[in-house]
């Protein structure tokens, strides 16, 4: 018998900073996979999409504001039950436009601290650690 693997969905991540050293989060819908839990804003890869144009598109269609995409900060593989994620996660600045919660369900500016008070995706953990100690 042969062990079939889960989905693997490849995907960029975004750790929006504004200029009050603030971190952009959403929360996603309350339907569907991971409903209502806190994430950083991205999404998939397109086919022939580099991570930053990834990036670039998936805050421009989710959150409607441009940003401009900085530094790698880490990549997460992670595996839940029915799914292994990949999350290639690069810190960015804000540049322009008003955050609008327009595939999510709401969107908050927090300061790193206050972080621990959202429910996140298991993955996220990893990337928070991470977070903290790259500033
Ligand atoms: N954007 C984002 N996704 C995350 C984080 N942590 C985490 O486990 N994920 C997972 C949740 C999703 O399964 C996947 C993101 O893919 P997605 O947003 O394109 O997919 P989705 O579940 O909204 O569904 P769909 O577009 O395929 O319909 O990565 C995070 O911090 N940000
Ligand atoms: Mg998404």
């Amino acid at each position: 018998m042969t062990k079939t693997s889960p989905p693997h969905k490849i995907i960029g991540v975004a750790v929006i900073w504004n200029d009050l050293g603030q971190i952009l989060i959403d929360r996603r819908l309350p339907e569907g996979v991971m409903g209502g839990l806190w994430e950083f804003p991205g999404g998939k890869i397109e086919p022939g999409e580099t991570v930053e144009d990834c990036i670039k598109r998936e805050i421009h269609e989710e959150i409607g504001i441009e940003i401009e995409v900085g530094e790698h900060l880490t990549t997460i593989d992670h595996t839940y039950t029915h799914l292994r994620v990949t999350l290639t996660v690069h810190h960015c600045r804000h540049l322009t436009g008003i955050p609008q919660p327009i595939e999510c369900a709401e969107i908050r500016w927090v300061n790193l601290d206050e972080l621990e008070q959202f429910e996140f995706p298991q993955a996220n953990f990893q990337i928070i650690q991470v977070l903290r100690q790259s500033v």
